[in-house]
């Protein structure tokens, strides 16, 4: 039987800058996207019987919610045979931290599926299928560190300074809609160019909104505040802080209070996902 197990990656939006806003709502970004070495771990088999499950259920979210099943059907129209698939997930990224998680495990299950049941999409057409579902989805399947404009789908490659990141979950969750619906959203940051952005980086427009809503995201950030410059990523209710030594980030964490998730990881420019399937492939027999 044919298995294939990929690793999922979280995302950091190093900053975010809100530019404007479409007339279907959707708000046009400028963002810097880079992938974290902490993932969730799918495991694909293909099934006689066509149906696709996916064990074990995630907490209050129905089969046919989940952005690993909705990627999965997306994709069923390519397939060269009638297989199923049987999904198994190792859950570990936050939901609602502004990490991509659901994201993240929709487009690793895009690349999985489209190399077991033999698609042959483009990554350009994967991305597009993706975006459909989720706009954070297209950088998972571009699979590089990228300056992101548009709704986050139009994507430069960058590489940015990996380093060590202290990463906190405040114990709330922040639905992504509820920031960009807020009235006091700041929608007007001028644009920047790229070359701008990697000299000076940038900060994250959705901060003080989330801080606001969100007590406990504001206390925490407060907290990390005392050991250097705090970021939030996405829409929150997730903040990092980087590090150069990975001792310094282990040190923070060993003194956060318990009520906060924390963990260290390391930032990565390409995509574990896609490191380990182009190994996998090459591994096949021809
Ligand atoms: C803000 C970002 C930055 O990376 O990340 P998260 O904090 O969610 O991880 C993303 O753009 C989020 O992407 P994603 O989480 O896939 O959002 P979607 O499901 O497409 O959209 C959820 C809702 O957010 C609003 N939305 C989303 C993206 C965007 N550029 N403008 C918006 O106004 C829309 O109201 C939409 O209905
Ligand atoms: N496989 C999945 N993993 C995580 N969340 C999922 C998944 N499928 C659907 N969701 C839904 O997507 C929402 C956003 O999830 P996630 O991408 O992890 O957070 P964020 O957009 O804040 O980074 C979750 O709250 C959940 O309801």
């Amino acid at each position: 039987m044919t298995e294939l197990t990929l690793p999922a990656p979280g995302k950091l939006n190093l900053f975010l800058h809100i530019i404007g806003q479409r007339p279907d709502g959707y708000h046009n970004l400028q963002t810097v996207f880079q992938f974290i070495d902490l993932c969730d771990s799918l495991t694909f088999n293909l099934t006689a019987e066509d149906r696709i499950v996916i064990t074990p259920s995630m907490n209050g979210i129905e089969i046919k919610d989940n952005l690993i099943y909705k990627a999965a059907v997306l994709l069923k129209p390519y397939r060269k045979s009638q297989q199923g698939v049987s999904v198994s997930i190792v859950k570990r990224l936050p939901m609602g931290g502004g990490i991509g998680g659901g994201s993240s495990d929709a487009a690793t299950t895009l690349l999985a599926l489209n190399t077991l049941w033999q698609c042959e999409l483009s990554l350009d057409e994967l991305a597009r299928l993706g975006a459909s579902l989720g706009a954070d989805i297209p950088i998972f399947i571009f699979g590089h560190a990228a300056f992101a404009e548009g709704i986050g789908e139009k994507l430069t490659k960058v590489a940015p300074k990996a380093p060590y990141y202290l990463l906190l979950k405040p114990n709330c969750s922040v639905p992504t809609v509820q920031i960009f619906t807020d009235k006091h959203l700041t929608r007007d940051t001028p644009a920047i160019r790229i070359s701008h952005a990697l000299k000076l980086g940038g900060h994250n427009d959705c901060l003080e909104v989330v801080r606001r809503l969100y007590p406990e995201v504001d206390e925490a950030f407060l907290w990390l505040t005392q050991f250097g410059d705090v970021k939030l990523t996405g829409t929150g209710a997730c903040l990092f802080l980087a590090f150069d030594l990975i001792d310094d980030a282990e040190r923070v964490r060993a003194s956060a209070p318990d009520n906060w998730q924390t963990w260290v990881c390391r930032g990565c420019n390409t995509s574990p996902t896609h490191d380990v399937l182009n190994q996998w492939i090459a591994q096949q027999p021809i």
